[in-house]
């Protein structure tokens, strides 16, 4: 079993430790396009596996997809990540040329991977390596729910002082300002969220989950890691040990949800096949209206990739 990730940022580089550290193969390989980072993150995360005692193979290479080839899964977080006052769908005219050229070469040396997406704008990004890819849309998705609802989850669990274990949520939408956190399918170990919170606390948690990637952008200047790396592992976790997993994923619709041609954040089930299910909840008018206006949002920047005409 090898996986490999794209990038040896901040987002790769803790991606490819957590699969490391779990063990979900015996080779992680990462790559960049940065003379020796890749190669040196690598040897730095391979000495850690003495210490925190796991078995898998991390090297790094440069821009050798060779040494990738035959990869069950490949998680590609190439790109540049936003600065404060950017949103991420101004990332776009620099991430859309990187996410072809990668899927290109990963397509070229491991044509039956799973190929995960993390660069953003991350809807957008997913559907252009998925028009890349040219392979079936349960093999090619997006990372973002599994991380927005996890700060949705952790942010309840600091406000009702209570395990974030014990808080199971769902979020839909675009990973954008207009996704669509669920407090009707949010509960704390089976007791609905909305008995034990106030609604204005529980709007204030809603408010900070759609901007939380804003908010540490600001902090540091450069957007998140630990948590995405992290999310984007747990995906990984999920189909290589085939653990059918429901997760909110970037899928293709193809009339759930009343939309078609559009990723967007759906819940799904998650095993070796990788999407092995869209699952269609049952959404109010106001909910449906809220996915809806976060797939108009999703829409707008996928005529902006449109326009680029780069997939062409
Ligand atoms: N989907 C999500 O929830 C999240 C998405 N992101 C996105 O992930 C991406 C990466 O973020 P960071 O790791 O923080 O950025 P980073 O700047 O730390 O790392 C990006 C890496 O990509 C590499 N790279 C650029 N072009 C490449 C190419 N053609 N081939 C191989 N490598 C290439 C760069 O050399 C760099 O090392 C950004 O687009 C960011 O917005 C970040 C957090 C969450
Ligand atoms: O906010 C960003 O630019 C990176 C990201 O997608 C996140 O952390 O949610």
């Amino acid at each position: 079993m090898k996986i490999t990730v794209v990038g040896a940022g901040n987002v790769g580089a803790t991606c490819a430790n957590c699969i490391a550290q779990k063990e979900l193969a015996n080779e992680v390989i990462i790559v960049d396009i940065k003379d020796g980072l890749s190669e040196g993150k690598a040897l730095d995360m391979w000495q850690t596996a003495p210490i925190n005692y796991y078995d898998t193979r991390v090297k790094g290479v440069t821009n050798d997809y060779a040494a990738t080839a035959g990869s069950e899964v490949v998680v590609i977080t190439s790109g540049l990540p936003r600065k404060p006052g950017m949103s991420r769908d101004d990332l776009i005219a620099t991430n859309a040329g990187i996410v072809k050229m990668v899927t290109e070469n990963v397509i070229a040396h491991s044509p039956d991977a799973i190929i995960i997406i993390v660069s953003n704008p991350l809807d957008v990004m997913t559907y252009a390596a998925f028009l890349t890819a040219k392979k079936a849309s349960n093999k090619v998705f997006g990372m973002a729910g599994v991380l927005d609802t996890a700060r949705y989850r952790a942010f309840l669990a600091e406000e009702l002082n209570v395990s974030p274990k014990d808080i199971q949520a769902l979020l839909m939408g675009g990973h954008g300002d207009t996704m669509v956190p669920l407090p009707r399918y949010t509960t704390v170990a089976g007791i609905p969220v909305t008995d034990l919170i106030e609604e204005d606390k529980l709007n204030a948690i809603i408010e900070r989950t759609k901007f939380g990637g804003g908010e540490l952008v600001n902090l540091m200047g450069t957007s998140a890691w630990y948590a995405p790396g992290a999310a984007a592992a747990q995906m990984v976790e999920a189909i290589v040990r085939d653990q059918k997993r429901i997760f909110p994923v970037c899928a293709l619709l193809n009339g759930e949800y009343g939309m078609k041609d559009i990723f967007l954040g759906v819940p799904v089930v998650l095993g070796k096949n990788g999407i092995e299910k869209v699952i269609e909840v049952k959404l109010n008018k106001e909910e449906m209206e809220l996915l809806k206006g976060s797939a108009e949002a999703v829409k707008s920047v996928m005529k902006v990739l449109d326009g680029m005409k780069i997939l062409s």
